[in-house]
């Protein structure tokens, strides 16, 4: 009896623990978006119907019952990017996942990848910290898959080498493809030139462009890094959730870098 007191406490203890870190990766995913108010919205609305629930008040209990009801289609549609991302990250972290412990344990070889890994890193901090120190503007796409999805006809296929200069030539005023994105993925920039969608998020600061809302527009449902540089202010800002962090150092571009093309944690 005892012993069976005690797996039912372990069993709460784990389904408590696995509901906290569900809570906290789905906050995580939306924070800073709009999807995080709509999120908002709808637990205000849970926690309305099961306070009237509780109250014994019922025609409002089947009312928001009805409505929690058709939410649940509701919910699917707004969140249909978030629920992908979310489910992409919770693969991400399994066992058999590319980036897992296990995969890396039982596939050494991926180690001795990283020394190419950090070469590109220190390329692209390289290039970004002279396009900032130029006050360049520029804006860099560190895709986690091949399967980017980008707007082609106004972009340049390039499929080159990464290489600081190659970058920094790329953004030089007097390109022709220093206007929009750059793309990368793995060891390729694959495009330039690229139209990125623009963030529509309210609570971005105002007094950013285009620019920096067009790296929060490709993150926001997407595992990419954008990297920013300003021209107006010869700064290196990060996008990453729909997230923007401003001016940062390139030690911590680096450390974005390294999360992202080594760690595998975005
Ligand atoms: N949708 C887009 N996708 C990719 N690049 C874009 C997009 N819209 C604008 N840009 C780039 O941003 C440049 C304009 O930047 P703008 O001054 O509006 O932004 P900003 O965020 O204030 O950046 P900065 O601090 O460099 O001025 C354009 O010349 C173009 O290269």
């Amino acid at each position: 009896m005892d012993l069976l007191k005690l797996e039912f406490s372990w069993l709460d203890a784990i389904d408590l623990l696995i509901v906290i870190v569900l809570v906290i990766q789905l906050y995580r995913l939306l924070k800073g978006s709009l999807a995080f108010n709509i999120f908002l919205g709808l637990c205000v609305i849970y926690a309305i119907y099961f306070l009237v629930k509780a109250l014994h008040m019922t025609i409002l209990t089947s009312i928001l019952q009805n409505i929690i009801n058709v939410g649940i289609i509701a919910i699917i549609v707004i969140f249909q990017p978030e629920i992908r991302k979310f489910l992409l990250v919770l693969g991400k972290k399994t066992p058999l996942s590319k980036d897992s412990f296990f995969t890396k344990l039982f596939l050494p070889d991926k180690f001795k990848s990283y020394k190419e890994e950090e070469a590109i890193i220190n390329e692209i901090t390289l290039a970004a910290t002279h396009l900032a120190q130029k006050r360049t503007g520029a804006l860099i796409v560190i895709a986690n898959t091949y399967r980017v999805k980008f707007d082609t006809a106004s972009s340049i296929n390039i499929d080159a080498n990464i290489s600081a200069k190659l970058i920094e030539s790329i953004f030089s005023k007097e390109s022709p493809l220093h206007d929009g994105g750059l793309i990368i993925v793995g060891n390729k920039m694959l495009a330039a030139k690229v139209i990125l969608p623009v963030s529509e998020n309210p609570n971005l600061p105002t007094r950013i462009g285009l620019r920096h809302r067009s790296a929060v527009g490709i993150t926001e449902h997407s595992d990419n890094l954008a990297i920013i540089v300003s021209e107006e202010r010869g700064t290196i800002s990060v996008a990453q959730d729909g997230v923007l962090s401003m001016d940062i150092s390139p030690e911590e571009l680096k450390v974005k870098l390294y999360e992202v093309m080594v760690d595998g944690i975005s």
